[in-house]
């Protein structure tokens, strides 16, 4: 496995070695001892998400749990290709507010880690596109809240043609400006 930091300090990109042979591929997506080495966090996942969405240009998020329910999640595209962006939402941080953008695809098998105190989304860059994710705490509704995807001042480069494919909820989500850093 190859852990490249990203331009947000502590998101890394993983590109996950694969092993292949007449019958396909094998590889190992998650090794906690290399995992918390390369990454400096525990590793303790206590839950998986999968998702599935039908449509090219659909995008969930900008998604977060607040403390102390904050999580990180490990994420990567089983099925079609994503555009995995991560924002800094961190008080004082000095990339408050920047983010980074990756392409994860079935094809790369490449996965993003981003830990607590990032607001997450996706954005889908093909139909059928399957999202597999193992986060660093529960779902905790009550800590669940969202910025909404096409913030002006994130300013976000989707790779979308036109308005998002939105869950309502995603679509009344608050602007940055008025979010309040809870990390
Ligand atoms: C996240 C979550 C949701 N749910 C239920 C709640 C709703 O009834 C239904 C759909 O939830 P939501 O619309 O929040 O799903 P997404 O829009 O895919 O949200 C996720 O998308 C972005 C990319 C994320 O990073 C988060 O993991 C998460 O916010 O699943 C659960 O039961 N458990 C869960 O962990």
């Amino acid at each position: 496995m190859e852990f490249i930091e990203t331009a947000l300090k502590s998101v890394f990109l993983i590109k996950a070695r694969r092993y292949e042979d007449k019958r396909g591929f094998f590889s190992e997506t998650f090794k906690k001892k290399t995992f918390m080495a390369m990454t400096g966090h525990q590793g303790q996942f206590v839950q998986d998400n999968f998702s599935y969405s039908k449509r090219k240009g659909t995008v969930r998020g900008l998604h977060y749990q607040s403390p102390p329910k904050a999580q990180g999640k490990l994420v990567r595209c089983t099925r079609g290709k994503i555009l995995d962006v991560a924002v800094d939402a961190r008080k004082g941080s000095p990339t408050y507010g920047r983010h980074v953008c990756y392409e994860l695809s079935f094809e790369n098998g490449d996965q993003l880690w981003i830990p607590p105190g990032f607001l997450h989304g996706f954005s889908t860059l093909s139909d059928d596109s399957e999202v597999a994710y193992k986060c660093t705490e529960y779902y905790s509704p009550e800590c669940d809240s969202a910025i909404i995807w096409n913030d002006p001042m994130l300013n976000i480069d989707w790779k979308i043609n036109g308005e998002a494919f939105l869950s309502n909820k995603d679509a009344s989500a608050q602007r940055f400006e008025d979010f309040i850093s809870p990390f």
